[in-house]
């Protein structure tokens, strides 16, 4: 039976109005609602109190030390009382509605409950109450899974639905993956998986079941990428002649030696503009790294190709900057750059179109102003974007249409794990600048409570002195209304008192375009000494007189945030000092900002934070459009997505994945999946 074609409506006990509520929830087949999974499950295991963590959910057996109080607000009440836990440690019990529990808590009785913990008060928020003290011998399954639900239907509604469902239907669930597959990687079938996700109480079998589930999404989501490419009309791109000494001669004019870093990558950036594929390649620098000099490397041989580049930028100042170090270097090797934003005067404009269409210049750098129809190149072979996931794919592509598919070269700053890059980007390629060019200054990185704030205004009262400049960051405006947090006007209001005699400006996201990167331009050109920011100055100003960086509430940032932020200062001559002023927290919030203080390595701190935060928060995440997948963590079960890969590669390349009758069912599933989901840009 297809239980992709089975109704929800065919099991007991779902009427329209089920139905609704279920369709709500994206369940529409009972094929659906076997692959709802849940979210996660509850420990019902009593733990002692030493093992609690502060903010989780703990299901306790407790003695009732004392008399419970009620107490109202209006028509809410709150029942409290304080139990003596592990025979010796008290706690205080809150229940919010349920005063009349009051009676069945008397002094020295025994009770289970369930709740949040807040380590801090020593308190529980109880959401669940037994007074029957064997009950917790009695349950089958200490892990309680717990589902996405809604007003309608509940979390355990839909277990017991669930559980009718595995009861009528579990038999009919199909195995997708060919019995050799499964075997040499030791997996359980599909349906014992699924069926252990819904009612297992053992972590083992869950944990087993976690990997068979993982395996599966990965494999297809692999072969789904690896199909759609091989299948897609790929534009050959054209094979540019570039002289075998292209990167040495470009080096000759550098005024530093490129590190070896960025060597590969430039090297590899020359292999592929020879070859006659087209080149997708994604450089990703840490902070500082120098990903700009690697695309100008590949503008260069581009022009000994005799072919032109864009290099377009998310801003006008980091277009300007771009455009700046251009010159700089390109121009001694006899290139000729042209910059075009919304900034440029029309005159100037058409001077660099015609200039442009006549191929009398070689590299275009911009902002979108790019992508207006009256810009044409007489020959576009190279298209370099900075912090591409800022621009939307139709943008992308349009640039891309100047020319006949020409190679592309993506710049980000935003170093991203492997695994991760692999899954947001496909195939492309990934150079990887892991290395910070010689004689940079280390920065110093101290964590001070809020309370020390003072001290931080010393250091950079100290740094102005010496005439360098400094950079405040602090939380949203918006942010601060509802959360009280430092606001980033009122921090401005306070330093300018405190830093008479210094130019202070004030920088946010409310402001238009024009005024930002005005500001940005005074404090680039030494006009002010002090930028107070909220994180619109996070992605790649470039200002190295600037050696303060003191972040306000840096608790609220994500660790990949913070460590651009900081990537801020350190890019001069002069040791520079990052302070993160943070609020005390649990001890998530501690080990982050540890993990600040104690490394610089882009790389180990996405690392760090995805550990510490979870792929869902991980910066840009939404925005980057990861593919959400139902079991599998892209982090934790990194070494899955790897075997995955191999084997989508090794299949697709097999005469048996296409012919044989064992792969049916996986070519089936690979194909019926939305190409728009996975492929992307
Ligand atoms: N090998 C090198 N030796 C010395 N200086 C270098 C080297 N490579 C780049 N630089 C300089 O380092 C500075 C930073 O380079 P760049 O702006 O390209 O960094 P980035 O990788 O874009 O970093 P971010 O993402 O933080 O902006 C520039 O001033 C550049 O001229």
């Amino acid at each position: 039976m297809n239980l992709e074609q089975v109704s929800v409506r065919s099991l007991p006990g779902v009427g329209p109005a089920k139905e609704t509520a279920l369709t709500a929830l994206g369940i529409h087949t009972v094929d659906d609602l076997l692959h709802y999974y849940p979210f996660r499950y509850e420990d019902r295991q009593v733990k002692p109190l030493a093992a609690w963590q502060d903010g989780e959910r703990v299901t306790v057996r407790a003695l009732v030390a004392g008399e419970a109080v009620v107490r109202w607000r209006g028509p809410k009440s709150m029942l409290s009382v304080r139990l003596r836990v592990d025979n010796q440690f008290l706690v205080l019990a809150t229940w919010f509605g349920q005063h009349y529990l009051k009676t069945r808590l008397g002094d020295g009785r025994i009770i289970i409950v369930t709740g949040k913990w807040n380590a801090q008060k020593r308190l529980i928020v109880v959401s669940e109450t037994s007074f029957d003290a064997s009950e917790q011998k009695r349950s089958t399954s200490p892990f309680l899974p717990i589902y996405h639900a809604s007003k309608a239907v509940g979390s355990k509604q839909l277990h017991l639905l669930i559980n009718k469902a595995i009861e009528v239907y579990g038999a009919d669930l199909p195995e997708r993956l060919p019995y050799p597959l499964m075997q040499k990687y030791r997996l359980c079938s599909h349906r014992d998986a699924v069926i252990a996700m819904h009612q297992s109480g053992q972590k083992e079998a869950l944990r087993q079941a976690r990997r068979r589930l993982t395996f599966e999404e990965f494999l297809l989501f692999q072969l789904q990428l690896h199909w759609f490419r091989k299948h897609r009309e790929q534009p050959t791109g054209t094979a540019k002649m570039i002289p075998a000494n292209a990167l040495a001669q470009f080096e000759a004019h550098l005024p530093a030696v490129m590190t070896a870093a960025q060597q590969r990558a430039c090297q590899q950036i020359a292999e592929n503009l020879r070859a006659s594929t087209m080149m997708a390649r994604l450089v990703q620098g840490d902070v500082g790294s120098g990903k700009t000099w690697v695309a100008l490397f590949a503008c260069f041989a581009t022009y000994l190709a005799k072919e032109q580049s864009a290099l377009m930028a998310p801003t006008e100042i980091l277009a300007e900057q771009h455009y700046r170090e251009a010159k700089r270097i390109l121009e001694p090797l006899g290139m000729q750059i042209g910059l075009l934003t919304g900034s440029v005067s029309a005159k100037l404009r058409q001077q660099t179109l015609a200039a442009l269409a006549a191929h009398e210049m070689d590299v275009l750098v911009g902002t979108h102003a790019l992508l207006t129809d009256d810009v044409a190149f007489a020959k576009l072979g190279l298209v370099v974007t900075d912090e591409q996931h800022r621009f939307g794919v139709s943008q992308r592509s349009l640039l891309r249409t100047k020319g006949e598919s020409p190679d592309i070269l993506m710049l980000s700053a935003t170093p991203i794990p492997r695994t991760l890059a692999l899954a947001v980007y496909g195939d492309v390629d990934v150079s990887v600048l892991n290395e910070l060019p010689r004689g940079r200054q280390p920065i110093t990185t101290v964590a001070y409570s809020l309370r020390q704030e003072e001290e931080a205004i010393r250091l950079v009262r100290r740094a102005l002195t010496h005439g360098q400049q400094a950079f405040i960051v602090a939380p949203t405006i918006e942010e601060s209304e509802t959360m009280e947090l430092a606001a980033v006007t009122d921090v401005y209001e306070r330093l300018k008192d405190k830093l008479a005699g210094f130019t202070v400006q004030l920088l946010h996201g409310r402001m238009s375009a024009r005024e930002k990167d005005d500001i940005m331009r005074a404090f680039r050109d030494r006009q002010s000494q002090v930028l107070v920011s909220t994180t619109v100055i996070e992605v790649g100003i470039d200002v190295p007189n600037a050696t303060v960086m003191v972040i306000y509430n840096a608790e609220r940032f994500g660790l990949a945030q913070l460590h651009q932020l900081r990537g801020r200062v350190g890019r001069g001559a002069v040791a520079s000092t990052c302070v993160l002023l943070a609020e005390a927290g649990n001890d998530t919030a501690k080990a982050r900002i540890q993990t600040m203080v104690q490394t610089q390595d882009g790389f180990e701190i996405a690392e760090k934070d995805l550990e510490l935060r979870g792929p869902g928060e991980f910066l840009g995440f939404r925005q980057s459009g990861l593919p959400q997948f139902a079991v599998g963590d892209i982090v934790q079960d990194a070494n899955v997505m790897t075997v995955a890969r191999e084997e989508a590669t090794a299949m697709l390349a097999s005469d048996a994945f296409w012919l044989s009758p064992n792969y049916a069912a996986l070519r089936q599933a690979v194909a019926k999946l939305p190409e728009q989901a996975f492929y992307r840009d």
